[in-house]
């Protein structure tokens, strides 16, 4: 019998095209959507004033001083956007082993919070808690002789950091470090202090990835860290399990949110960790994410809304609460079309 002549009750009686087949359906079925208010913006901030620096291997992503950040910050308020991630570019000059500039008072990461804080009140701030870019080394925490990152001596220095960071008026400190013990101790030191809104974001699976390059160059840190690597305190890339276990004891310590890097390579750790735990999981579009993206867009191989959108949407799908993104004003104007 010819599949002309085929009854038509042999047909599917479901037809998943039917609901695919006009825009009125689709918009019915959609499981998931991106919204402004998924979006983190990550910025980096640098001393002067008037400074606007771009970054070779970010097209479209510039560093700025202070007076222009709060400016692009007001932009990001007013685009629907609740929260920036704040990224100081640290001047070589103060730099050091003992990374002290990282919990100076009168910092650059530490004066951009009170600047952006006062002229748009409104606005998250996130502060990054790692030492990376305050060590002459580059690596997130101090070292032996040997170069080994010392874990408790570390800690100590992030709870200084943390606390100048609540003080100078950060919504969220986000230790990024990997060192073990470091939500349970800014915890303590915040609530001892009377901090007690300040809210943790945790980078509890953070993998020793390759695509952090970019980022390196737009903080400086790259020449610092030389050939050096972070693997004896990031994750290895290999493991899934691991993740699960770093999650739950940072949700232990006192974690308010969990936080997974990088995204799209690792979208099966976000669907595991929000499945297993529920609690508010972020993800981050890092920089070398960004870079494919920009890169393959400005030769006109790709189309740039589309695959971004795409991406992100992948991101919700997922279980991600939210997405830090260097993309984050133009899919906040994209989605307001
Ligand atoms: N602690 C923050 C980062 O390492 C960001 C990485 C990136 O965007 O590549
Ligand atoms: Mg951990």
């Amino acid at each position: 019998m010819s599949t002309l002549s085929t009854p038509r009750s042999a047909f599917p009686v479901t037809r998943l095209r039917r609901m695919r087949r006009d825009d009125f359906s689709r918009r019915l079925m959609r499981e998931h959507t991106l919204t402004a208010n998924d979006l983190i913006y990550p910025v980096f901030v640098l001393e002067g004033s008037n400074q606007r620096e771009p970054i070779a291997s970010m097209p479209g992503v510039e560093r700025l001083s202070i007076d222009l950040l709060v400016e692009d910050a007001r932009t990001a308020y007013q685009l629907g956007i609740p929260a920036l991630a704040l990224f100081p570019v640290t001047p070589l000059s103060v730099k050091s082993l003992d990374a002290r500039e990282a919990f100076n008072p009168n910092g650059l990461a530490q004066r951009a919070v009170r600047a952006i804080k006062n002229a748009v009140p409104e606005l998250g701030i996130i502060t990054d808690v790692a030492l990376d870019p305050f060590t002459t080394h580059g690596q997130d925490g101090l070292i032996d002789v040997a170069g080994y990152v010392m874990n408790d001596e570390t800690v100590e220095v992030l709870v200084q950091q943390a606390l100048s960071h609540a003080e100078a008026g950060a919504d969220i400190v986000a230790p990024s470090d990997m060192m073990d013990g470091r939500i349970g101790a800014v915890r303590t030191a915040l609530e001892a202090a009377g901090y007690i809104h300040t809210r943790i974001l945790a980078y509890s699976a953070k993998y020793a990835s390759s695509y952090y390059g970019p980022f390196r160059d737009a903080v400086g840190s790259a020449g610092n860290l030389g050939a050096g690597n972070k693997y004896t305190y990031q994750m290895d890339p290999a493991n899934s399990n691991e993740a699960l276990h770093e999650v739950a004891l940072d949700l232990a310590e006192g974690a308010d949110m969990v936080m997974i890097k990088p995204g799209l390579p690792y979208l099966d750790i976000v669907r595991r960790i929000k499945d297993q735990f529920g609690a508010p999981t972020f993800v981050y579009q890092v920089s070398g994410e960004y870079a494919m993206l920009k890169a393959a867009s400005l030769n006109g191989w790709l189309n740039e809304k589309a695959v971004v959108l795409e991406a992100l949407l992948s991101m919700k799908r997922a279980g991600a609460d939210g997405i830090l993104t260097y993309y984050a004003k133009d899919v906040a104007r994209w989605l307001a079309e």
